[in-house]
């Protein structure tokens, strides 16, 4: 610096205010403001303004700040007075001619007697510039926070992502498009056993996904898991197997979602389940449905079978007779039973009521479900009600539970009412509405349930007396008696005695495994009878008579004198014109006849099935005995007959 600031001070100091002149951040200048010359110019201001340090030297400070004398002879006046002074108000010009907005600080600087200005320049603009830029890098720094802590949030959601893969009970593994593995959660190594590192970075398929349960070759174009990279969707399999580290398989479930990055596929997460467990459960479920579907078969058979044992021994065939009051019967049985008319059977006890009730029933559409029989004479009073509609827990002392009434029992069948005449006449109206209407409740609910039953209904009473009395609703016999069947007592159809007595005699040496024989003489005795038990009592008194037979000869005990004496099977009479009553000799050419067609409808096959003794449904060995006793000679099978 070639002014000398400060020449008071010692030379060493001199020389290093020169030196914090020059390299002062802040342009300065030193004037003379009584000269209007520049004295110096730090390199700093040299640069602000544009000029070299020389040519500044020799500038005129008016001539820097020309057409603003004023301005500058008022800061110029304030600096010589108060020693300090600022201002904005200058605006020098650059050498190249624009003008600087700058903001002056003039100090008096008292040297060698003179006053001279020392002019600090801050350059406005670069002073806003600096505040911009700082703005902006706290801005930044600000913004550098502010990412950081978004980078925490992602990292934490990592961490927690990790957790959840951790803790969740799926096998999940992730792939790229590449088909390489990205990761493999605990679960998923714990299922495979294969380890995480083992998997990540290769491909899955050809270590765990490469074969089917059965051995077949799974080619990775097919896998689903490789196709959802393929068509973006999701694929959800269920009874395929992953193959552990150990060989085994373990049946899986999973769901292969496709990863997209911005729109673009860029992998796929597996999530799986060990469903081993879940098959073994359903397919015992199946093999237990598969059983149960062969015992209800079985149960189906055996109950159609049952069914068919039952209709054989009810069916119209096991009302016996020849006799016109039992065809007429037969007639009303085959023209009724197709409708669902009520039937109202009349007759003495023993008749054969039930039977033609269940003749009926067999004969009608409704046979494939049953036929209920109430005995009303044998229901006490106060449990009509309960015995026909059921009842529900607790509707009177001692209902300990919920219990169906006839009715129900009866839903789509037939309900038989035995005695119907001993129904208390306070109950034949509720009879009499559910007979019309269809509907009843059970004792103690108000649930009305629907109802589809047919009724027959028998009485040894007669009822139209009854009505008259009073006893029996008038309404109600219409309803019961739309088709009235009458069953004749035995004394007036006594042709049907002695075939009756064989029936029962047959089913008596049957049951008692030896040969009975009725003889003319028992038949007619029989037939002499009067029978007021009528059917039952007949067939009593063979019972009787088969039990204490002697030697094949039955011993028929008649309360009458034509009946007392035991029969001694020697009488030779012919039987009557129109009777069936055969001589033994006649039963033994029939029964000969029976056998032999049987055996020719077997082809001479005696064993086994499809043999004789099957057909006539008797033991193979007595129909050998009998063979031989009837002297039958067999033929070789296949031969056209048999001799005899
Ligand atoms: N025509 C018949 N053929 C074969 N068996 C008969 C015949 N009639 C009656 N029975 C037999 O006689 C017995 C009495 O018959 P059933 O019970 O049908 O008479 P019922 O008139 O209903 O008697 P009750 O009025 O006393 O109830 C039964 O074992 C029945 O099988």
């Amino acid at each position: 610096m070639d002014v000398a600031l400060g020449s008071t001070a010692p030379p060493q100091d001199v020389e290093l205010r020169a030196t914090a002149f020059e390299f002062a951040v802040e342009p300065t200048l030193l004037f003379d403001p009584h000269a209007d010359q520049i004295l110096d110019a730090n390199p700093a201001a040299c640069t602000l303004l544009g000029y070299d340090r020389a040519l500044l030297r020799q500038t005129k400070v008016s001539t820097l700040h020309s057409g603003q004398l004023p301005a500058l002879i008022v800061f110029t006046q304030a600096v010589l007075d108060k020693g300090a002074y600022w201002t904005n108000a200058l605006t020098p010009r650059h050498a190249t001619g624009q003008s600087l907005r700058l903001e002056y600080a003039g100090s008096l600087l008292p040297q060698d007697g003179r006053s001279l200005v020392l002019l600090t320049m801050s350059d406005l603009d670069a002073r806003r510039r600096r505040y911009v830029d700082a703005a902006a890098e706290d801005h930044m720094r600000g913004g550098i926070a502010t990412w950081q802590r978004v980078e925490r949030v992602f990292q934490d959601i990592e961490r927690e992502n990790q957790l959840i893969l951790r803790a969740a009970g799926e096998g999940i593994y992730g792939v790229n498009a590449e088909g390489k593995t990205t990761f493999v959660n605990p679960a998923a190594e714990r299922m495979l056993g294969w380890a995480a590192e083992e998997l990540v970075g290769k491909e899955i398929h050809p270590i765990v996904h490469h074969t089917h349960h059965d051995g077949r070759h799974y080619p990775d174009h097919d896998c689903p898991i490789y196709a959802a990279f393929r068509d973006g969707a999701v694929h959800q399999v269920d009874g395929e197997v992953f193959w552990r580290k150990d060989g085994t398989p373990v049946w899986v479930e999973y769901t292969s979602t496709p990863i997209r990055d911005r729109g673009v596929v860029v992998g796929a997460v597996i999530v799986f389940r060990d469903v081993s467990q879940r098959r073994e459960a359903d397919e015992k479920l199946h093999a237990a449905l598969a059983e149960v579907d062969r015992l209800r078969e079985r149960l189906e058979l055996e109950n159609a079978y049952l069914q068919e044992e039952i209709r054989i021994e009810t069916n119209p065939r096991g009302i016996i007779g020849q006799s016109e009051a039992i065809q007429k019967t037969l007639r009303q049985v085959k023209l009724v039973a197709p409708t669902t008319a009520a039937v109202m059977i009349t007759g003495e006890s023993g008749t054969g009521k039930e039977l033609i009730a269940r003749a009926i029933h067999e004969a009608s559409s409704r046979r494939d479900r049953p036929l209920i029989r109430v005995n009303c004479a044998a229901i006490p009073r106060e449990l009509f009600e309960s015995e026909f509609f059921g009842h529900v827990r607790g509707a009177f002392t001692g209902a300990m539970r919920d219990r169906i009434g006839r009715f129900e029992l009866a839903d789509g069948g037939t309900l038989f009412l035995d005695e119907v005449g001993e129904i208390p006449l306070e109950l034949q109206g509720k009879l009499l509405r559910v007979l019309q209407e269809g509907n009843f409740e059970r004792v103690g609910e108000e649930r009305t349930r629907a109802v589809d039953v047919r009724a027959i209904a028998a009485t040894n009473r007669d009822l139209k007396q009854e009505v008259q009395r009073g006893r029996f609703r008038e309404d109600l016999y219409f309803r019961l008696n739309v088709f009235p069947v009458e069953s004749v007592p035995l004394r007036e159809r006594r042709e049907d005695i002695p075939l009756l007595a064989q029936h029962f005699l047959n089913r008596e040496s049957k049951a008692l495994k030896s040969e009975l024989r009725l003889s003319e003489g028992d038949a007619r005795r029989l037939t002499r009878y009067d029978w007021p038990g009528n059917v039952r009592e007949l067939q009593n008194v063979i019972e009787r008579a088969a039990i204490l037979a002697q030697n094949g000869r039955l011993r028929i005990n008649l309360p009458d004198a034509a009946g007392a004496q035991p029969s001694t099977g020697s009488a030779q009479v012919k039987p009557e014109a129109g009777s069936a009553v055969m001589t033994s000799a006649e039963m033994r050419a029939h029964e000969r006849a029976n056998i032999v067609a049987a055996l020719q409808a077997c082809s001479g096959k005696v064993f086994g099935p499809g043999g004789a003794a099957e057909m006539l449904d008797i033991k193979p060995t007595t129909l050998a005995s009998r063979i031989k006793a009837l002297g039958i000679a067999p033929r070789p099978r296949g031969s056209a007959g048999l001799s005899g």
